[in-house]
């Protein structure tokens, strides 16, 4: 459509109803609700702009790619509903979330302690495809056509990247590294969830097939009181299995000196300590406040240097906590702090129960990036709500390069009630592929790892992509 002036506003009304006639056609489906969806998209940007160009003012060229990003957006019809103050055509917005909830939607800490996140978001403003594309939720209110659950047109797509969205694909895909470091933790977090016992040699062949997958470094066993976890009860004999096993890493849990002696004991060249971002979290797993694990692990930091044996510290609940929902992002980069001040090689952020959404993730990121080098970050995201992909990519636009994961899903703290499974490995690496980004990982090996503790385990892969690919007969290695 060409550019037209707007006289008058019966002229400009004529306009509109043309235009809808016109995309009325156009639609396959649904016709009239997506027609009268158009109408409000289509007046709400007329009355909210002073530009006299109808063709810019309306956007009548754009809207139909914003169709193309409400599929990337996922939005869905059921988005749509009046506001308060809406003016008679009605609005939609992003589902947001809900601040009853126990993920962090703190206003203190995601507006006022991180002033960068808010000018960067405001640095958006001018350009409605970036916010629109980039925001990260919190009832940010879009209008009209994102309420389209289809895509009526998809020539438009290109027309619009060639106008409007040069550049776009360069520019959100920037920060993400060229290879991430995968952490495979399914054989320690995954198993110390299981009801049932997992048999030594399982556990190692589990380790062996997940090694020879390519993964870099794969967690093994934790030293912990078998008190508590009793699925980990045979660390030493898992380590005794692993010994000769090359080619990637092979660190286990040590909550205090004694499980670090006795890892190192076993063969450990790489030990884990884990602290939390909430206090009642800490008493609850490690039975001890965070200042008296902070001691702790400072004691097996110094054992450690002695032997020259690398240190990964954990943060656990860092954006909720099943008892005190949500953690303030400044909780998370103290600890994080101190156990990287202590001399921990990587800190590992976990987000332990699953609740948190980019919206939380990323003030949360920005705190301890403040704090400690972005190089050093891995992030551990459990699935719970199914976010963590998402978390996991604006994790990576930060300029995160460690990813932990969980071979099929399996996972979950036993003392973070209502936590499930960790993202699935595979999917992670699905993802990853799809990115371009190196992980060395061959993902036919990785699934048949997960197929092989599935069968154990009796249960069905808690991986999308192994259950996608499982249903076609493509070589999985090659996708
Ligand atoms: C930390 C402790 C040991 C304190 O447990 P405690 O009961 O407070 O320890 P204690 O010092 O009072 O000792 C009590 C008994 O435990 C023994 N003990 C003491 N230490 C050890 C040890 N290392 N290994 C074996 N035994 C040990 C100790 O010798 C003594 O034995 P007793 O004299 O009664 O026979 C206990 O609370 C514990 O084992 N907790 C483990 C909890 C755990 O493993 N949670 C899951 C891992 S964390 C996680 O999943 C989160 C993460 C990392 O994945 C990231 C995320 O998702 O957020």
């Amino acid at each position: 459509m060409e550019n037209v002036k707007v006289p008058n506003q019966g002229e400009f009304l004529n306009l509109l109803v043309l235009n809808l006639k016109n995309k009325t056609k156009q639609f396959k489906r649904n016709s009239t609700e997506e027609a009268l969806i158009h109408l409000r998209f289509v007046s709400l940007l007329a009355l909210d702009s002073n530009m006299s160009s109808l063709e810019e003012r309306l956007g009548l060229s754009n809207w139909p790619n914003l169709s193309c990003i409400d599929m990337l957006q996922r939005f869905s019809s059921a988005a749509c509903r009046p506001l308060p103050d809406d003016i008679g055509m009605g609005n939609c917005w992003i589902e947001g979330r809900s601040c009853s909830s126990s993920n962090s939607c703190n206003e203190d800490y995601t507006r006022e302690a991180f002033p960068l996140r808010r000018q960067n978001r405001d640095g958006l403003r001018g350009d409605s495809l970036k916010r629109r594309t980039l925001s990260l939720g919190r009832h940010h209110r879009v209008f009209g056509g994102v309420c389209d659950s289809h895509v009526p047109d998809r020539h438009y797509c290109s027309d619009f990247r060639e106008n409007n969205v040069r550049g776009i694909t360069s520019e959100l895909l920037r920060g993400i590294p060229g290879y991430v470091k995968i952490v495979e933790v399914g054989p320690r977090d995954g198993l110390q969830n299981e009801k049932n016992m997992v048999p030594t040699a399982v556990k190692i062949e589990l380790i062996h097939r997940l090694v020879s997958s390519g993964l870099p470094v794969v967690e093994a066993t934790s030293f912990v009181s078998p008190k508590w976890v009793p699925q980990l009860a045979d660390a030493k004999d898992v380590m005794a299995g692993i010994q000769k096993m090359e080619g990637a890493r092979l660190p286990v849990l040590t909550p205090n000196l004694k499980g670090f002696e006795a890892a190192v004991a076993a063969g450990a060249k790489e030990v884990a300590v884990f602290a939390s971002a909430s206090e009642s979290f800490s008493k609850s797993n490690i039975n001890c406040s965070i200042k008296e694990s902070l001691e702790r692990f400072q004691a097996v930091v110094h054992a450690a240097r002695n032997l020259s044996i690398p240190v990964r510290g954990y943060v656990s609940c860092v954006v909720g906590c099943p008892v005190e929902g949500s953690i303030p992002p400044s909780n998370v980069a103290y600890v994080a702090k101190e156990l990287y001040d202590m001399g921990c090689f990587e800190i590992s952020l976990g987000d332990t129960i699953g609740v948190g959404t980019p919206g939380s993730v990323v003030p949360m990121l920005e705190a301890v990036m403040a704090v400690v080098p972005v190089e050093k970050l891995a992030v551990h995201f459990h699935d719970t709500y199914g976010q963590s992909l998402s978390n996991i990519l604006v994790s990576l636009q930060m300029g995160i390069s460690i990813v932990d994961s969980s071979v099929a899903g399996l996972g979950g703290c036993p003392y973070a009630k209502g936590a499930s499974g960790n993202v699935a490995t595979e999917d992670v690496v699905y993802m990853l592929n799809g990115l371009g980004v190196k992980t060395n990982v061959d993902l036919g090996k990785l699934m048949s790892a997960g197929e092989f503790i599935c069968k154990h385990l009796g249960r069905i892969s808690g991986s999308k992509t192994t259950i996608a690919l499982s249903r076609i007969t493509t070589d999985a290695s090659k996708i």
